[in-house]
């Protein structure tokens, strides 16, 4: 197995606000990573960082190898679907693929061909000719995992990529995952929806207020712990039992 990607003692403020505190870890070629944590936890500050979206920061990150600060050539071999996609809303979907694959130095005849056969695994190839800004939210998500995985990445990062999208699509994602991984692809996986994550993936990082608190396979995990599913064991770890009492004071705040 190849080391593609290492975060050596990442730290990261937002002013004040520590939002990161010493990451470490490391990911071999062909692993699946689940990347968990609660809301606000540092995930995808952790992803921009690696990606070079973000560049203030303390600490090295290495992609490939190479130390990541600086240098653009790792790009070309890395996918990103982040969680909110900045799409141009005026362009059409075909416009907009023409566009990313330019970027990436594909011929847009060709760029579009890749695409369309993609957007009709997920049902949306009708769509080729509308405008962005006409996409629901689903048809969104899944125009941007095919613009993010077109130029056929070595790394994919997908940042809450199963945002609005339907139950059957979800299966065929799932499916493209584990194909992708059979292939020797690496994935870098951000989700809520543990039990997705539990099963695709071959190892979890579990970051709660910034740090790793978890990091093994769900083997591992569970050996670690008494409880089954990742949910119970997100929950352990990141000291959440009062989810009751939570909803009942919710409740009880719109009622008075
Ligand atoms: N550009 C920014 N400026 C200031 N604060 C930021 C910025 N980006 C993120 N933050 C803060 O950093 C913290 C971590 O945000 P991040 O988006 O990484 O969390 P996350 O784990 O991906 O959360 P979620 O699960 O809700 O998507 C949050 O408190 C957020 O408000």
């Amino acid at each position: 197995m190849t080391e593609v990607l290492r975060l050596e003692h990442v730290s990261k403020s937002f002013g004040e606000k520590q939002v990161l505190r010493d990451i470490n870890f490391s990911v071999d070629s062909g692993e699946i990573i689940g990347y968990i944590g609660s809301n606000g936890a540092g995930k995808s500050t952790t992803i921009k960082i690696i990606l070079g979206l973000i560049d203030e920061y303390d600490g090295d990150v290495y992609v490939f190898g190479e130390k990541a600060k600086g240098t653009i050539d790792y790009k070309r071999r890395i996918g990103y679907v982040p969680e909110v996609s900045d799409m141009y809303d005026n362009l059409t979907a075909y416009e907009y693929i023409s566009f990313i694959g330019m970027l990436y130095g594909i011929d847009s005849e060709k760029a579009v061909s890749k695409a369309k056969e993609m957007m009709e695994v997920f049902g949306i190839s009708d769509a080729l000719y509308g405008r962005i800004h006409t996409f629901s939210k689903g048809m969104r998500q899944k125009l941007s995992i095919v613009t993010g995985m077109l130029h056929n990445p070595d790394i994919l990062f997908l940042d809450e990529p199963l945002g609005g999208i339907d139950a059957n699509s979800v299966l065929v994602f799932k499916e493209i995952m584990q194909g992708l991984k059979t292939m020797g692809k690496t994935i870098f996986y951000s989700s809520h929806i543990l039990e997705v994550v539990e099963r695709l993936s071959d190892r979890i990082l579990l970051l709660n207020a910034g740090e790793i608190v978890m990091d093994g396979t769900m083997e591992d995990v569970r050996k670690k712990r008494s409880d089954s599913t990742l949910e119970t064991i997100f929950n352990e770890v990141t000291g959440f039992n009062d989810h009751k009492e939570l909803a009942d004071r919710f409740i009880a705040s719109f009622m008075s």
